[in-house]
């Protein structure tokens, strides 16, 4: 982004993903530092998914990098410990417990047990802790998996997708915690293609479709001629369609 005073902790430089014949994101280069919550939003298909795949060492990229804290995430005990992850569709085994499923996801990143009950205190998920998964409803999901995100206390936080799903108590659960979590220094990703839940929150923005159209400041990119996120995204997006 475009702040050089703070240290970046994600940086694509010049990251593609070609799936076969299909150019999923092409050469997308910026950078995302502690503080501000930083905004991901493109339309259905734009390659934020794949690009933050991309960041989690998930996905090798055709040319070009995506690292965190300087390093690619590609050693399994690194990436749990440096990001903590939250990406849409994820699955659980439903029939174990919310409980249950944090202390398998301890053993894995190698956390204390205690974490659990930390995190589950964190989503406000502590009276649901011995209940099956596949009874929770999506906004209890969606809390479980930020609270498995959560577990590591890691500096930087990807979120993909957080407010599918969610109700408005939930969303603005979902807000307030993580513009805590920045405020305290930490690194938010958080992608969307649902611009009104996330204008209210988002300090920056990151908008592409295959490659990145703006990398700024929110108040940038609506504050020159008072326009709002929604039109200037539509601009920026589909720009025929803005005329
Ligand atoms: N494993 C894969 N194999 C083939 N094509 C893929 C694969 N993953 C993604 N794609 C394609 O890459 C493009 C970008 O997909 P991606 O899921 O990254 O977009 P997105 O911005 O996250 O979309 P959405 O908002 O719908 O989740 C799409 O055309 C998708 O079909």
């Amino acid at each position: 982004m475009p702040d050089s005073s703070r240290h970046p902790s994600i940086e694509y430089d010049g990251f593609s993903k070609h799936f076969g014949r299909i150019r999923a994101v092409e050469g997308i280069t910026f950078s995302v530092a502690p503080g501000p919550i930083v905004g991901f939003l493109g339309p259905n298909g734009a390659g934020k998914t794949t690009a933050l795949r991309g960041i989690l060492g998930l996905l090798r990229p055709t040319r070009g990098s995506a690292t965190a804290l300087g390093k690619p995430l590609e050693a399994p005990e690194n990436r749990g410990l440096v990001v903590g992850a939250h990406l849409d569709g994820i699955g659980f085994e439903t029939g174990i417990t919310a409980s249950r499923h944090l202390k398998i996801a301890c053993l894995a990143l190698g956390q204390p047990r205690s974490r659990v009950d930390e995190v589950l205190r964190e989503v406000d998920l502590a009276a649901l802790a011995r209940r099956r998964v596949k009874t929770f409803s999506t906004g209890m999901v969606q809390r479980l998996g930020l609270a498995t995100a959560l577990l590591g206390s890691r500096p930087i936080f990807v979120v993909d997708e957080p407010g599918n799903g969610l109700d408005p108590e939930d969303l603005r659960w979902l807000k307030q915690n993580l513009r805590t979590f920045a405020d305290e220094g930490g690194t938010v990703l958080v992608s969307s293609h649902q611009l009104a839940d996330f204008s209210s929150i988002v300090d920056e923005l990151v908008i592409m479709k295959r490659t990145v159209l703006y990398a700024g400041t929110h108040e940038s990119l609506v504050g020159a001629d008072n326009a709002t996120l929604e039109e200037k995204y539509f601009e920026l997006t589909d720009p025929f369609a803005a005329q």
